[in-house]
């Protein structure tokens, strides 16, 4: 594996504590925006001190933790606040394949931070000014203009094809689960800027993390983990409904989703992977017997909330590297599910469905699997969605549900 990387010999790192800067989007200066936001909090970062970029195949997590701790490790740090967050970080967009495509690691030159009633600028490089200066708001960016839309590598129908064969193979007993994602294409007349579908997705999902790293961005409602000293936090996801029109129907639909047994295995899958995988990290770990039903405005998911206690110093990024690809987005047994997937889709997922957040120099931070989301290019976005496909999924109920996971996107580029 050969990493390209940009960086200076040594990073000069100085955080402040600033007045709160209320809304945290409205301050990305540029359309290369960095951002990780949820219900108003969080970090958004622009300018890059260093860029990793990181080729497929296995050892990626750990070659990224490996030059982080060389860069912050003989960086120059004044960090007076010394909160997750606070101090050099770094954001991560990483391929979903570990075979193919590569992934983008970014030291922002500027952050900006709010969390708990407390908020902060880190700069790194130059000597920072008052930090008024960095605090203006950026000129409200244009939103997209006269979009027109196509399908990506598969047509609906081819689609619903690639998960007919999908149950074909998991009734042979080939596997147990596999998840199917198919593309789509917007071309908008002038260049797509990020920080216009942010606020959008931001004001629109505010409980799922608002995230933009190297053009990919997107609201997953669905965190991988959270590592704040040697507590973790995951949300797994898997089983969705659509949402009903009234109070009553969404109530009627959460329990059939909840009592649904074709939901409730493709959940467990997941559930059950994601505690094999923190199991052997954690000194104490809970995950409910039970899912819950997550309700989001799009869709209703099943979602078990799981916490632990790492019994070791780790990075985010060791347990990131323990759990992905998770069976909510690959399947189980894994091998098997990614060669299926390799078949079946018609195309390379980039970085959709693998794990982008950020991590600090204490080796805290969040990871969430990047759903609900596009990559940008210039002019053309191409937007992701998936289903975990099971023994009794139906092909057109499965088309359905992801239209209903593309609409965030499309919510996003057309207002
Ligand atoms: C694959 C996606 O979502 C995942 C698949 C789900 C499902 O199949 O029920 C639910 C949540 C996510 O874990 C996506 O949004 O693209």
């Amino acid at each position: 594996m050969k990493l390209a990387v940009t960086a200076p010999d040594r990073l000069d790192v100085r955080t402040v504590e600033i007045d709160d800067p209320g809304d945290l989007i409205s301050r990305l200066p540029h359309s290369s925006a960095l951002a990780w936001v949820r219900h108003g909090e969080g970090l958004v970062g622009w300018g890059e001190a260093a860029r990793l970029t990181v080729p497929a195949g296995p050892g990626r997590f750990a070659a990224v933790q490996g030059l982080l701790d060389e860069l912050f490790g003989s960086a120059r740090v004044d960090d007076p606040l010394g909160v997750p967050g606070s101090g050099p970080v770094a954001f991560g967009s990483f391929a979903f394949d570990p075979a193919s495509g590569d992934s983008v690691v970014i030291v922002p030159r500027h952050v900006v931070g709010r969390r708990g009633g407390r908020a902060w600028l880190t700069t790194i490089g130059d000597a920072p000014g008052p930090a008024t200066r960095t605090m203006e708001l950026a000129e409200p960016p244009a939103a997209p203009s006269q979009l027109s839309w196509s399908d990506g590598a598969l047509s609906a129908p081819a689609w619903q094809r690639a998960v007919a064969a999908a149950v074909e193979h998991i009734r042979a007993g080939r596997l147990g689960k596999v998840v199917l994602a198919r593309d789509l294409y917007a071309q908008a007349s002038e260049p797509i800027d990020a920080r216009v579908l942010l606020a959008r997705l931001a004001e629109r999902f505010p409980a799922c993390y608002t995230f933009a790293c190297g053009g990919l961005v997107g609201a997953t409602p669905e965190l991988l983990i959270r590592r704040t000293g040697d507590a973790v936090e995951s949300l797994v996801l898997a089983g969705t409904a659509a949402r009903g029109a009234t109070p009553a129907e969404d109530a009627e639909r959460a329990a059939r989703l909840q009592a649904s047994a074709k939901d409730r295995q493709e959940h467990s899958y997941a559930a059950q992977m994601v505690r094999e995988a923190l199991a052997p990290l954690c000194a104490q770990l809970t995950v409910p017997s039970e899912p819950q039903v997550l309700t989001l405005p799009n869709v209703l998911h099943l979602a078990s909330p799981v916490r632990g206690l790492l019994h070791d110093e780790r990075s985010v990024l060791d347990v990131v590297e323990a759990l992905h690809p998770t069976p909510a987005v690959c399947g189980t047994p894994t091998d098997r599910a990614l060669e299926l997937i390799g078949r079946l889709e018609g195309m390379d997922r980039g970085r959709y469905a693998g794990p982008v957040g950020w991590v600090d120099a204490r080796g805290d931070g969040e990871w969430g699997i990047a759903l609900r989301c596009a990559q940008l290019d210039g002019t053309r976005a191409r937007l992701f969605a998936g289903c975990g496909i099971v023994a009794d999924s139906d092909p057109e109920a499965e088309l359905a549900e992801a239209q209903s996971k593309f609409r965030v996107m499309q919510y996003a580029l057309e207002g």
